[in-house]
C-alpha cells in the first residue's frame, strides 16, 4: 500500500505524519498504483493553408505521422541519411478542426473531477513557438482554453456548496486555517471597506462575463455534506526567476516585482512562499484575477509569434473542502479535517532556435532561459523514466536546476496526475523542431506517476446530512403551515433517524404533484416520531447504566489521577536532575570549547615559532656558509702572506748572515793582523777606506792605529776588492746576468720582460765560478701557483760580490713578482701547479684558444709588477 501522505491532497493537512524522503521513495512507487503520463497532442491548423506544406498528417485519433519537408522534394536522401516519415502514437491526437471543447472535454474535465475528489493534478502545454500552447490553455474570446472551462465546470459544480468567503484563510506556509463565522464576517467587512476605498467597480466587465458563459455541464462525484472554497494564484517563471503576477505592488508596476522563492511544505509539496492566494466566488472573479496577471505576463514579439510567451506561467487553482457538522449547516471547526487539493495549469514558453527567430540581447537572454529550462524538464523526466525501468533510483534528477522542475518535483516524485498537450504547428518549417518535440512527447509517456489517493478522516458523522437538513425544514415549516405546530419543536437529530432506521428517503420536489411528496414525508416523519418515543425510554435505561458505569470509571480514574501525580512528581525530580545534568554538560562543553580554542592559539604560536624557527636555522646556515667562504679566503690570504713573509724574513736572515760572515772574516783578518809579524806590510795592502768603513760601526772592536792592522790571507785574485756591500762596479762596463731558473719554466708571455741582458741561464748553480767569472747581476727566477692558481713568477736580483776569498756572494736588492691571471679561470677553478717550477699544462679547445687570445692582452694589460 502506498503511504498517502505523500499526496498533497489530504485531509489531514496538519502535522501530518512524515514520510522518510530518501530511499523509500521508489519502493513506494513499486509498490502503488500508477498511471504513465497522459499525453495528448494538439495539431493546429496551418496559417494559409493554401501556400503552406503540412509536415505532420493525423491518421487516426491515436496516430500522428511526420514528413520530412525533402520529401515533398521527391528527394529520398539527406545529409543525415535516407529521408521517411515517423509515425508517433498519443493517448489522443486532437485534429486542426477539433475544437476548444473537446480539448477540454477529453483532457481537462478529468483533472478537475481529480481536484473536485481532493486529488491533485498537473497539466502543461508543451511545443514549439507559435505552435498554439497559450491558444490551448487561455484560447481567446470566442474560442475560451481549457483553463476558464475547468473554472467554469468548478464553480457549476460547487456553486451550492460554497462557504461564505473568508472560512479559509491561507496559512501562509501552504495549509488553510478555518476562521469562527464572527472572524470570517470581519474580515468580509474589511474586504467590503477596502474595495470602496479603492472605489473598484463592484459589476462584473462584460467581457470577463462574456468570457465566463456557460458552456460546461457540473461534475459529477461531488461530496455534498462538504464545503468548499476556491483559490487561485498566478505566478510566472521568466529568466529562472518566479514572479508572482497578482501581488498588489506599490505602483501597481510590474517590474518592482520581486522574484519569489520555491520552498517545500510540511507535506513535501512543493509551494511559492509569500505568493499572492485569492479567493475566488465565480467564474467571473475568476477570470478577472486571471487577467490582471495576465497584462503582467511578460510576452513579446518575435519572428516566429507576434504575441509569444517569455515566460512559463503556472495559474493554480485550489479546492479547499472540509466537512459539514453534524446538523449540516456549517463546517466543523477544526483545522485538521480541510482536505487542499489543486490542479496546476502550465503555459510552457516555446522552445525556439536562435537561427531561426534570429532573437537578440533581451530576447536572445530570454530564448536561452526557455530552452535552458524545458532541456531540464527533459533531463528530470529522462532520469525518472530510467529509474523506472531499472527499478533503482541510482540517478537523481535535477529538479532543482530549474525553477518550473523544481516547482512540479512532488507531481513526478509524489502522486498525482500528470497530464501534457504537445501542440504541433504542421508547417513544414517547424519540422525539426517538431520532431524534437514529437521525441520528447513519446519519452513523457512512459514516466510513470504514482495514482493519487485521498484519505478521509471518519468523523461518524451521517453522509447526505446536508441534503437531509435542507428536506427535513421543508417538511417542519409545511407540517407548521398545516397546523401541526409541534413540529416545530422538533429537533434535527438526522445522526439518530439515519443510525436506528433505514435510510432518509431521496425525494425530489420537481414537478406540481411534489405535495403528494411532502405528505408521503410527513406520514415517514410521523412514523419515525413515533418510533424515536419508544426509543427514548429505551435510551433512558441505557443512560442510567451509563452513568453507573461512568461513577465507577470516576473512581478509576481518581486513583489512577494519584497515581499520576506520584508519577508526576517522580518525572518533576528526574527533570530537574536532567536539566542539572544538561548544565553541566553544558559548562563542560563550554570549557572544552574554551580548551579547544586554547589549543588552536598554542598549535597557531607552535607554528608560527617553528617558522621562526626554520627561519633562523636557514639564516644560521646562510651566515655559517658566509664565514666558511671567508675563513677560506683568509686562509688563503693568510698563507699568501705567511709565504711572502717568509720569503722576506728569509732574504733579510740570508742579508745579516752575509753581513756576519763579512765582519767575521774582517775580525778573522784582524786577528790574523794581530798575531801576524808582517802587519806593517799587509796594512797596506788593505784599503784604508774599506777597513774603516767596516770596522767603524763596531763598537767592541777597538780602532787599532793602521800600521798594526794586518792581514795573514792574501788574495787570490789580486786586485779584486773584498766583499763589500756597498760595492758597485761600473754600469758603463756592462751587466753580465746569471739567470737561475727552473729545469722547464712557463713562459711568460707577457708585455713586462725582465731586462737580462747578457745573460747566462743556469738551472742548478753547480760550479762557483759561474758567479765569479765577470758576472755582475743574479737573477732566480722561481714559479709557483698563487691561491687562485693562476702562475705567479718572482726574480730575485742581486749583486755578485767577489769576497776577499776569491769566492763571491750575491746581495740581493731586488724582488720583481709577475702574476698571470687567466680571463677563462674562475673562483672555484684550479690550476693543476708544480711549485717547483714543473710544467703546466694546458688542454684548450682551438676555438678557445683563439678567444683567450685576445682576453690574455686585456689579461696582461691589468698584471701588475709589484716591487719589494
Ligand atoms: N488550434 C488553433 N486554432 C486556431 N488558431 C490557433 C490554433 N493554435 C494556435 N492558433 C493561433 O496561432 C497563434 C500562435 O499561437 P499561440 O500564441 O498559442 O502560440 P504559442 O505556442 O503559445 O507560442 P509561444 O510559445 O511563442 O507563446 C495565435 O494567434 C493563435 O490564435
Amino acid at each position: 500500500m502506498k503511504p498517502s501522505m505523500r499526496t498533497p491532497a489530504r485531509t489531514l493537512n496538519h502535522h501530518p505524519p512524515q514520510t522518510p524522503r530518501t530511499g523509500t521513495r521508489n519502493l513506494h512507487r513499486q509498490n502503488s498504483i500508477t498511471d504513465p503520463v497522459q499525453v495528448f497532442c494538439r495539431v493546429r491548423p496551418l496559417a494559409s493553408p493554401g501556400g503552406d506544406l503540412a509536415c505532420a498528417r493525423v491518421e487516426n485519433s491515436t496516430t500522428v505521422t511526420l514528413t520530412p519537408p525533402d520529401l515533398f522534394a521527391k528527394q529520398t536522401v539527406s545529409n543525415t541519411g535516407p529521408l521517411k516519415e515517423t509515425q508517433y502514437m498519443f493517448k489522443h491526437i486532437f485534429e486542426p478542426q477539433a475544437s476548444q471543447r473537446e480539448v477540454f472535454g477529453a483532457v481537462a474535465q478529468p483533472l478537475v473531477e481529480n481536484l473536485i475528489r481532493g486529488k491533485n493534478s498537473l497539466l502543461f502545454t508543451y511545443g514549439v513557438t507559435g505552435s498554439g500552447k497559450t491558444f490551448t490553455m487561455t484560447g481567446n474570446h470566442r474560442d475560451r482554453g481549457v483553463m476558464p472551462r475547468c473554472l467554469d465546470a468548478l464553480f457549476r459544480t460547487i456553486s451550492d456548496y460554497q462557504t461564505k468567503k473568508f472560512t479559509f484563510k491561507p496559512d501562509k506556509l501552504n495549509g488553510f486555517e478555518i476562521l469562527s463565522q464572527e472572524d470570517a464576517l470581519l474580515e468580509r467587512q474589511q474586504e467590503m471597506n477596502s474595495r470602496f476605498a479603492k472605489g473598484r467597480r463592484k459589476d462584473s466587465d462584460p467581457e470577463i462575463a462574456s468570457q465566463a458563459s456557460v458552456e460546461a455541464s457540473p461534475i459529477p462525484g461531488i461530496d455534498e455534506d462538504n464545503m468548499y472554497a476556491v483559490f487561485v494564484t498566478y505566478v510566472e517563471v521568466y529568466n529562472n526567476s518566479v514572479f508572482d503576477l497578482l501581488e498588489e505592488s506599490p505602483l501597481n508596476n510590474q517590474k518592482n516585482l520581486q522574484s519569489k522563492i520555491v520552498r517545500e511544505d510540511a507535506n513535501h509539496n512543493m509551494y511559492v512562499h509569500g505568493v499572492t492566494e485569492i479567493e475566488i466566488k465565480s467564474v467571473e472573479e475568476a477570470i478577472e484575477v486571471f487577467q490582471t496577471g495576465q497584462k503582467r505576463k511578460k510576452t513579446g514579439h518575435t519572428l516566429l509569434n507576434a504575441e509569444s510567451s517569455r515566460s512559463h506561467s503556472v495559474f493554480t487553482i485550489r479546492l479547499v473542502q472540509a466537512p459539514t457538522d453534524s446538523q449540516g449547516e456549517c463546517v466543523i471547526q477544526n483545522r485538521h479535517v480541510i482536505t487542499v487539493s489543486q490542479l496546476s495549469l502550465v503555459d510552457l514558453a516555446g522552445s525556439e532556435r536562435t537561427n531561426r527567430t534570429k532573437n537578440q540581447g533581451q530576447r536572445l537572454r530570454e530564448a536561452a532561459n526557455i530552452n535552458n529550462s524545458l532541456m531540464n524538464l527533459r533531463t528530470c523526466l529522462e532520469c525518472l523514466r530510467e529509474n523506472q525501468m531499472n527499478g533503482n533510483s541510482k540517478k537523481i534528477p535535477p529538479y532543482r536546476n530549474s525553477k518550473v522542475t523544481h516547482l512540479f518535483k512532488n507531481y513526478f516524485d509524489g502522486e498525482g496526475q500528470v497530464s501534457m498537450i504537445v501542440c504541433i504547428n504542421p508547417r513544414a518549417e517547424d519540422y525539426d523542431e517538431n520532431v524534437q518535440v514529437m521525441q520528447f512527447a513519446e519519452m513523457t509517456q512512459q514516466v510513470q506517476i504514482s495514482r493519487p489517493t485521498v484519505q478521509k478522516l471518519d468523523m461518524g458523522l451521517s453522509a447526505g446530512r446536508r441534503k437531509a437538513n435542507k428536506m427535513f425544514k421543508m417538511a417542519v415549516n409545511n407540517l407548521n403551515d398545516l397546523g401541526h405546530t409541534e413540529a416545530k419543536t422538533l429537533e434535527v437529530d438526522l445522526g439518530l433517524i439515519y443510525t436506528l432506521g433505514p435510510n432518509f428517503p431521496n425525494y425530489e420536489m420537481d414537478s406540481p404533484e411534489s405535495n403528494a411528496v411532502i405528505s408521503d414525508l410527513m406520514n415517514y416523519l410521523q412514523h419515525r416520531i413515533e418510533k424515536r418515543k419508544s426509543l427514548k425510554g429505551d435510551i433512558e435505561n441505557r443512560c442510567d447504566n451509563f452513568r453507573m458505569l461512568l461513577l465507577k470509571m470516576e473512581k478509576e480514574n481518581m486513583s489512577l489521577k494519584t497515581e499520576n501525580a506520584a508519577l508526576h512528581a517522580g518525572l518533576k525530580l528526574e527533570r530537574e536532575k536532567h536539566i542539572a545534568l544538561e548544565n553541566k554538560l553544558q559548562r563542560y562543553e563550554d570549557s572544552i570549547d574554551d580548551l579547544n580554542r586554547k589549543v588552536r592559539s598554542r598549535e597557531e604560536k607552535i607554528k608560527e615559532f617553528q617558522k621562526r624557527l626554520h627561519e633562523t636555522k636557514s639564516m644560521l646556515s646562510h651566515k655559517a656558509q658566509e664565514e666558511e667562504k671567508q675563513k677560506k679566503h683568509y686562509n688563503a690570504k693568510l698563507a699568501v702572506e705567511l709565504d711572502k713573509n717568509s720569503r722576506e724574513l728569509e732574504i733579510k736572515l740570508q742579508r745579516q748572515r752575509d753581513k756576519c760572515r763579512v765582519k767575521e772574516e774582517k775580525i778573522r783578518m784582524v786577528s790574523q793582523i794581530v798575531n801576524c809579524e808582517k802587519l806593517p806590510t799587509l796594512m797596506r795592502s788593505l784599503s784604508t777606506e774599506e777597513v774603516g768603513s767596516n770596522l767603524e760601526n763596531r763598537p767592541n772592536i777597538a780602532p787599532k792605529p793602521l800600521d798594526i792592522i794586518a792581514t795573514p790571507r792574501i788574495t787570490s785574485r789580486p786586485g779584486v776588492a773584498v766583499a763589500n756591500a756597498r760595492h758597485r762596479r761600473s754600469r758603463s762596463t756592462g751587466e753580465r746576468w746569471l739567470e737561475h731558473r727552473g729545469v722547464n719554466p712557463v713562459p711568460l708571455g707577457t708585455i713586462l720582460q725582465p731586462q737580462l741582458k747578457n745573460r747566462k741561464s743556469i738551472t742548478k748553480l753547480t760550479d762557483v765560478k759561474d758567479l765569479t767569472r765577470k758576472t755582475t747581476k743574479y737573477c732566480l727566477i722561481a714559479q709557483g701557483a698563487d691561491t687562485e692558481g693562476e702562475v705567479e713568477t718572482t726574480l730575485y736580483k742581486g749583486n755578485v760580490i767577489p769576497t776577499c776569498a776569491g769566492g763571491a756572494q750575491v746581495i740581493f736588492d731586488d724582488v720583481e713578482c709577475l702574476k698571470q691571471k687567466s680571463p677563462l679561470s674562475s673562483p672555484n677553478r684550479k690550476r693543476p701547479s708544480n711549485v717547483g717550477g714543473v710544467v703546466y699544462e694546458h688542454h684548450l679547445p682551438v676555438q678557445e684558444v683563439a678567444s683567450r687570445c685576445t682576453m690574455s692582452i686585456e689579461g696582461h694589460q691589468t698584471s701588475k709588477r709589484p716591487k719589494i
